[in-house]
């Protein structure tokens, strides 16, 4: 049986022809002819005719990066798995293209981009799409020269002139932005070629005999820190600068008088620039790169912008950091083509507001201009063409797609005077805000009222008399609010510094709590160390008297005197013996005399004594126990220990 022959291709087209297509003459050149042989079998360098057009559009180029050896011939591998498990999976047929690129030039504006097999649903049923209206695209085996004579040459033209132009390169990561622009010593990419251009093209028609002008550079990044962004000088040692307006703030301009220094300095740049390696592109740029070149004569400013390249997370492997640089990247990029949209979408329809998307990206601030379409910008897409950078591509041709309708009706010189009305503006409008500030409202309100005044006494239609009483009734409305607020301020204010003076004196107050408090410890210190000294010398006295004691038992029994009537001495408390003793509280040590146990008339007799002045004791004993009706005896070692003459006890 026959096989069933597959079902023919789907071809969508994108972007039909520009209307401004050269008529249908013959092929005027074998360089033509050479570009639509290109198209069907991509043959090596070819620089296309540049389209002639009526009008002036922005410039969409197209580069087709060659593949690398390891891509090329890689056909996807898809396995079959065989009816019987015995046998051998088979291998599934290599459609047409496989391991082919995915995109192919198919005319001097127009790539085909067929879907890989990989990915393809039903692998019978190809897909290709065609993308036209590209200014021009450059195959795989296209040549910087052929880039700077067909993309850089006219801008060149433009800015030596005297008009301002932009060049931005864009396209997924490792797909030759860098390359095209800056390029490698041996191969230089197209700024370069431009420097070189710059200072070899006379200037104006006696430059033969005049010395070379001196143009000059700035070279800049804008990367991501954390969830911001920030501007470094390229030039200088990695100097940050601030973006106002338009406008760097800080960014410095080298003068350049010739292509060696211009060609150094953008070399030193580029070592600065930030880059690393992933697994899409083993030097990655992780900045969005502006080299800006300044006219010596006008204000027209030459700028080519490298765009770090879109990623997929996935194709990168990146993380961390990496990650948070790739999410600045692709957020960069999205801003860009969205403003982009936007001011196509605003053309299309002028009801459409021309959003403000630049407010979203540094990048996107400083190039409002191009952005909006007041200055002149022109695209370079880069891409990649192996099966695996299908969506890469793809979605950059998509997105790109409505670029290339965009329209430049005002341009330069109005565009200059309206970015210079904006800035002046926006400076008068701060000049009048300062002076508001500093203008007293009362003067205001006087000066106002002298106006009206003086307006009343001219002659004025009836209509003018009503807009005038309006007003001067605002002004006194105006006037009586005006009035509240001081009123209330000046209230809140003599608050305010009433709570001042009591808080300062709450603070002394409390400044002087301290120092009493701190005298109090003071003493109580030092009490303390007395009471310790006190003790000692107590503890040891009642050593000795307890001796004593015994002895005096003893002398008693000599003596003929009951011994139960002698006391005895202790620091012990043990109870009080009548009011007097409490004489003795303020004393630091106690003491207290008992009588004996099997006395009949027991007594105790409490006291303390300062220092152990023990002769105020005695008088005291004596004359409280005399008192009671009992006699003070005092034993000959008591006597000589307290230096009392006689304590009896009868
Ligand atoms: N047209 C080309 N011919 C030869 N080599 C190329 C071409 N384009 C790119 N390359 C090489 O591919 C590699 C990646 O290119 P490049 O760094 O310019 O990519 P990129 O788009 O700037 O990437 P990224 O956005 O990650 O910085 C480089 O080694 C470069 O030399």
């Amino acid at each position: 049986m026959e096989p069933a022959s597959p079902a023919p291709p789907t071809t969508v087209r994108r972007n039909t022809p520009r209307r401004a297509r050269p008529p249908a003459t013959p092929k005027p050149s074998s360089l033509a002819r050479l570009l639509d042989d290109q198209a069907e079998d991509a043959p090596p360098a070819s620089v296309p005719p540049p389209p002639p057009s009526h009008e002036e559009r922005l410039n969409v180029f197209l580069r087709i990066r060659p593949m690398p050896d390891r891509d090329r011939g890689k056909a996807p591998t898809r396995s079959i798995p065989a009816k019987d498990p015995r046998r051998k999976p088979r291998q599934a047929p290599a459609g047409p293209g496989a391991g082919d690129p995915c995109l192919v030039p198919t005319g001097p504006n127009s790539v085909a981009l067929t879907v890989p097999h990989s990915r393809l649903v039903d692998p019978k049923r190809g897909r290709t799409e065609v993308f036209d209206g590209f200014s021009a695209v450059f195959s795989p085996g296209s040549t910087q020269h052929d880039i700077f004579a067909r993309v850089m040459n006219p801008l060149l033209d433009d800015f030596l002139g005297g008009k301002s132009a932009l060049l931005v390169a864009m396209g997924p990561t490792g797909s030759g932005k860098t390359h095209t622009i800056f390029g490698s010593p041996r191969n230089p990419g197209i700024l370069p070629l431009a420097l070189r251009q710059i200072f070899n093209a006379p200037h104006g028609n006696n430059a033969a005999t005049k010395p070379a002008r001196s143009f000059s550079l700035s070279m800049f990044e804008i990367l991501s820190e954390g969830k911001g962004e920030r501007i470094l000088d390229l030039l200088s040692d990695a100097v940050e600068c601030i973006l106002q307006q338009s406008a760097i703030k800080g960014l410095q301009e080298v003068p350049i008088s010739n292509f060696a220094d211009a060609e150094s300095l953008v070399s030193r740049g580029m070592l600065k620039r930030s880059t690393a390696a992933t697994n899409a592109n083993s030097k990655s740029s992780r900045s969005q790169c502006i080299i800006t070149i300044h006219h010596p004569s006008s204000s027209a400013v030459l700028t080519i912008a490298d765009l770090a390249g879109a990623e997929r997370e996935r194709k990168t492997g990146n993380a961390g950091s990496r990650l948070l640089e790739s999410n600045f990247i692709n957020n960069t990029s999205m801003v860009f083509g969205l403003c982009l949209r936007s001011l196509h979408e605003h053309q299309k329809n002028q009801k459409k507001p021309l959003e403000k998307h630049f407010k979203n990206s540094m990048l996107t601030r400083y190039l409002r201009d191009y952005l909006e379409g007041r200055k002149k910008m022109t695209l370079i897409l880069t891409v990649k063409s192996a099966d695996d950078d299908y969506l890469d591509t793809s979605f950059l041709l998509r997105q790109a797609s409505p670029y290339m309708k965009i329209k430049y009706t005002s341009l330069e010189d109005s565009s200059d005077l309206v970015s210079q009305k904006r800035s002046n503006a926006s400076l008068i409008c701060q000049e009048n805000k300062k002076k508001r500030k500093v203008e007293k409202p009362e003067v205001l309100v006087v000066e106002r009222k002298e106006n009206i005044d003086t307006d009343n006494t001219a002659k004025v239609s009836a209509k003018d008399v009503a807009h005038h009483k309006f007003l001067n009734s605002e002004l006194q409305r105006v006037s009586r609010s005006e009035a509240i607020m001081t009123n209330f301020a000046r209230a809140f204010w003599t608050v305010l510094k009433q709570y001042k003076q009591k808080l300062l004196e709450s603070e002394n107050a409390a400044g002087s709590m301290k120092e009493l408090i701190r005298d109090q410890d003071i003493q109580i210190m030092e009490l303390k160390k007395e009471l310790e000294v006190l003790n000692s010398r107590c503890s040891r006295e009642k050593v000795t008297v307890t001796e004593d004691a015994s002895v005096n038992q003893d002398d008693s029994v000599l003596s003929g005197q009951g011994g139960g009537n002698m006391i005895s001495l202790s620091n012990k408390h043990k109870g009080s013996y009548g009011a007097s003793v409490d004489n003795f509280h303020e004393v630091s040590k106690e003491f207290t005399c008992d009588g004996p146990e099997n006395s009949s008339t027991p007594f105790s007799l409490k006291g303390e004594c300062v220092s152990c002045d023990t002769s105020s004791i005695s008088f005291i004993a004596e004359q409280e126990l005399s008192s009671s009706g009992l006699k003070v005896f005092c034993a000959p070692r008591m006597s000589k220990m307290f230096g009392i003459s006689h304590i009896n006890l009868q």
